[in-house]
């Protein structure tokens, strides 16, 4: 049987995938959301010409030439504006962040300057603006700097403030429920019988689900009974999951009963097993509001799969205007093989030569149990369905691994 190209199996699992409902967030609160709406700016910034320097505001002409003295005739803080004119041989004295009174069109730093009383002598020519910021350099009022579907840094965040938006509105967060399954797993820590397996894959996706935006519901691990893998897929639904997540039970032994759990309560199925590897008996679904994508057991592919699948869809359903992983072009570190029909996704370490060429060095074993090989690599190396066997030197595609 013909398997789903992973592209086909990507659009399936975006398939409908909106943002989710909108909520005001205060400012303090907001870091790495993904807003809902454009935001524009509630001020002009600054709202009038300031001081970039301590100093004074002279005009221009009257500081002209070294030695020219002009009469203190006030003082402008930070906050607290002069209310006269600068005339003729007048000067204010000013600090950094105070409003340049009316009259002025230069400061002069007060180390070009020499201060005897209220007279001051000029000791560098003044130029017209200098150390001065016009009002609404930064941004004007009903300016729109940040956008719909960005996700928030900690710079936006600042932006956002100075905007003088105190809440934003923001995506509600998609929560992504993740049961295992398996009577072989045992939690790290423990003394593992023989025949048993640390559990591992839940480690991983949930900090994957997390560090995007989502909340997570650890939902354990179910036996490999029927009863217990349907009970962990109702609890799913309970708790209001708009994502599940099941690791393990994909494939096809008298002891994955993942599936037939998902049928029973009544899934519409849209694929099971794709044509990728690692991944292949993956399987992605809707059940009533809830999505669900079933991942293969093993841990690379589990990760690789949540890497692939659910970023994209947490993504999606976060309202953010960028869910897909990037493709880098690098070349080959070393020779590969031909490839068959799945699309291989190889873990690889990068290196960048000194002209900048980024080069992708696939390891050695690519088996999907192989943990060790996984957390060592920096990217997963692309390779088409069919590809021909490629010296090293070609040029290819890795998409980044988090670092
Ligand atoms: N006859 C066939 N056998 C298999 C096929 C196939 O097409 N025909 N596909 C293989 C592929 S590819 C994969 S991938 C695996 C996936 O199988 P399952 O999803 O049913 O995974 P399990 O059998 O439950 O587990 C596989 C492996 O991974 C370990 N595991 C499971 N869960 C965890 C966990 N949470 N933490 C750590 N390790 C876990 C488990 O102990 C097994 O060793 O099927 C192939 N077989
Ligand atoms: O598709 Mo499986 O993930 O190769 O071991």
């Amino acid at each position: 049987m013909a398997l789903m190209p992973v592209s086909d199996a990507l659009a399936a699992v975006l398939a409908g995938a909106e943002p989710l409902a909108e909520e005001m967030i205060a400012l303090d609160q907001a870091f790495h959301r993904v807003l809902a709406r454009d935001v524009a700016a509630r001020r002009t910034q600054p709202p009038e010409a300031m001081s970039a320097m301590d100093g004074y505001a002279v005009r221009a002409a009257d500081a002209a030439k070294v030695d020219a003295q002009l009469t203190v005739i006030g003082e402008v803080a930070a906050g607290r504006p002069f209310a006269g004119t600068v005339g003729a041989g007048d000067a204010v004295r000013i600090f950094t962040g105070g409003v340049v009174p009316a009259g002025a069109d230069a400061v002069v730093i007060q180390e070009d300057t020499i201060a005897d009383g209220k007279r001051i002598t000029i000791k560098e020519a003044a130029v017209t603006g200098r150390h001065i910021r016009p009002a609404g350099i930064d941004f004007r009022e009903g300016e729109v700097l940040l956008h719909k579907g960005t996700r928030l840094t900690e710079r936006d965040l600042a932006l956002a403030a100075g905007m003088n938006h105190p809440q934003l509105a923001v995506r509600r967060r998609p929560k992504v429920a993740i049961l295992a399954t398996g009577d072989e797993l045992v939690m790290p820590g423990s003394t593992p019988g023989h025949g048993q397996i640390v559990y591992s894959n839940g480690y991983a996706l949930h900090a994957l689900a997390r560090s995007e935006g989502a909340d997570t519901i650890d939902l354990g691990v179910a036996a490999d009974t029927l009863a217990a893998t349907t009970s962990g897929i109702r609890r799913a639904r309970e708790s209001g999951a708009d994502i599940l997540i099941t690791t393990g039970g994909a494939s096809v032994g008298d002891h994955d009963l993942v599936q037939q759990a998902l049928t029973n309560e009544g899934i519409s199925m849209a694929f099971w097993k794709i044509a990728m590897r690692p991944g292949k008996p993956m399987m992605n679904g809707q059940l009533g509001p809830m999505r669900v994508i079933g991942l293969p057991g093993n841990p690379v592919s589990s990760y690789v799969c949540g890497f692939l699948f659910l970023v994209p869809l947490i993504r999606a359903m976060s309202g953010r205007s960028v869910i897909h992983h990037r493709r880098e072009r690098a070349v080959l570190g070393r020779d590969v093989s031909a490839n068959d029909q799945r699309e291989d996704y190889l873990r690889a370490r990068l290196e960048t030569r000194d002209d900048g060429t980024l080069v992708a060095l696939p390891v050695n074993h690519q088996d999907s149990s192989l943990l060790a090989n996984l957390a060592a690599a920096q990217a997963l190396l692309v390779r088409a369905p069919f590809a021909p066997k490629a010296e090293a030197g070609t040029p290819c595609e890795v998409l980044r691994l988090p670092a």
